[in-house]
């Protein structure tokens, strides 16, 4: 038997298209995976950038988080991987660009269109809530169009995951979209600050979506003693904006996060948008107003230029790059330049695992329920040929048995290939129901329950 080494997965398994995005740490491209040919968004960060700035603990913390998120409204992780450059991060592909790109082209955004948006990221963030995340930073640059213009969550860099019944009180985010209560926090004036925080930054954005400026005039130097005077001056509602879509706003922009709409049935019952099935907003099957451009990238094109003039060390010519440093490196080993806690993910691996284990239950589940099955009627006494009454007692029982399909059709095939052995879920039929009941056989090879 020859032993095969796992590979794990790593850059070379991608193809770099082209320069999309750039962060403040990192760079944003997009890759085609080689053998699936499923395109990427791949975010990159130096790691000697992140550590000089003291931002590796972030990086890494994002990955981890990440990692055990999956909504139809965030931008999923689905690889993570790092080398001795840098750290790696391949997320769902948004080719719809970001919300401030599109304020700041001037689009204009219908009140029907915020309505969904709101619809959609609420839901993000009830999914967030039941995994005790809060976002910390939500904002138009850090929310991403597809490109039927459906809206998806993104970095999650100071994001934090909530023990049970506690609050967070460090002051992150980004001061404009900040809530009340995070500065009343930095000031000592309340004990810390939940998951509200996220829908407040929600009503900024939808504000600044439907007017193009925000509803408080903050900079992110303006002290904290004024912002507080600041949050509590009334809001300027313009006359034309529907009544409806006003109390949305008033009721996200809530001083007090206890009244603040903070989950989708509060969301639900606001009279612009008790009509909306919230099914179908899940499910992406309301279409959004705005459609993103589809003639050019929804991003800045000089990007791709400065990738391939001004950088350093491109990433088109890592491979040869590294393999040069590794040669000239012989005798270290490269992994002990990594960093350790940054973990490697597959989602597709873990999904794949989670579907082993399903599996697994659920047949321990049959087992056991068959064995009790078979305990039952060895203690019955046995009928020749059972009344109807019986037969509709017994045939259930029977036929509650998941039946290994490979052995009703063939018994012999039962030898071959037991790891992939499956079930088939047999409902009993009118006359399966009418049939005597034949000696059962669990034709597992894990168990040599056998009863003739
Ligand atoms: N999954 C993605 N699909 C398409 N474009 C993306 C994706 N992720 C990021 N981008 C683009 O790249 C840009 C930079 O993304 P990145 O997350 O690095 O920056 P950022 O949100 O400004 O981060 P930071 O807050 O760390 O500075 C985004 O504004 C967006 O336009």
């Amino acid at each position: 038997m020859t032993t095969q080494k796992k590979i794990k997965i790593n850059f070379d398994h991608f193809q770099i298209l082209r320069a999309i995005g750039k962060g403040s740490f990192g760079k944003v491209c997009i890759v085609q995976k080689r053998d699936s040919g499923i395109l990427y968004a791949m975010k990159y960060v130096s790691r000697s950038v992140c550590e000089s700035r003291g931002a590796l603990g972030g990086v890494i913390k994002e990955v981890e988080l990440l990692s055990s998120l999956e909504h139809p409204f965030l931008v999923n992780l689905w690889f993570s991987f790092q080398d001795e450059e840098d750290l790696f991060m391949v997320c769902d592909l948004l080719t719809g660009g970001d919300l401030r790109y599109h304020l700041q082209n001037r689009v204009e955004f219908s009140e029907q269109s915020v309505a969904l948006l709101v619809c959609e990221l609420g839901s993000a963030l009830e999914y967030l809530q039941t995994q005790r995340v809060i976002h910390r930073d939500i904002k138009p640059d850090n929310i991403l169009l597809d490109d039927a213009g459906h809206a998806h969550l993104t970095d999650f860099n100071i994001a934090t995951r909530l023990q049970k019944d506690s609050l967070a009180c460090s002051m992150s985010g980004t001061k404009p979209y900040m809530a009340p209560e995070v500065f009343m926090c930095a000031l000592e004036e309340v004990a810390g600050y939940s998951y509200p925080v996220d829908w407040w930054s929600l009503g900024v954005v939808a504000y600044e979506m439907r007017s193009n400026t925000r509803p408080f005039v903050l900079h992110s130097h303006t002290p904290l003693v004024e912002i507080k005077n600041v949050l509590n001056t009334s809001v300027h509602y313009p006359h034309y904006w529907s009544h409806e879509f006003i109390d949305l706003l008033q009721k996200l922009l809530c001083v007090h996060p206890g009244a603040r709409i903070s989950s989708q049935q509060e969301l639900h019952q606001t009279p612009l948008l008790r009509p909306t099935d919230f099914q179908l907003v899940l499910e992406k099957s309301i279409k959004p107003a705005f459609k993103p451009p589809e003639d050019h990238l929804n991003c800045d094109p000089c990007l791709e230029l400065e990738e391939m003039i001004v950088e350093t060390r491109p990433l088109h010519k890592k491979k040869k790059r590294l393999a040069k440093q590794r040669s000239a490196q012989r005798d270290s080993d490269p992994e002990t330049a990594l960093v350790k806690e940054f973990i490697v993910y597959n989602r597709f691996k873990e999904l794949k695992r989670k579907a082993m284990e399903k599996k697994e239950s659920d047949w321990q589940r049959e087992l056991e329920l068959a064995m009790a099955n078979s305990i039952v009627n060895s203690l019955a006494p046995i009928q020749e040929k059972p009344t109807s009454s019986l037969a509709t007692t017994v045939a259930p029982t029977a036929t509650a048995l998941n039946i290994c399909a490979r052995c009703t059709s063939s018994p012999t095939a039962q030898t071959k290939d037991s790891d992939s052995i499956e079930f088939i879920d047999r409902t009993p039929s009118p006359q399966a129901a009418q049939m005597t009941p034949t000696p059962r056989r669990f034709c597992c090879k894990t168990t040599s329950t056998v009863r003739e």
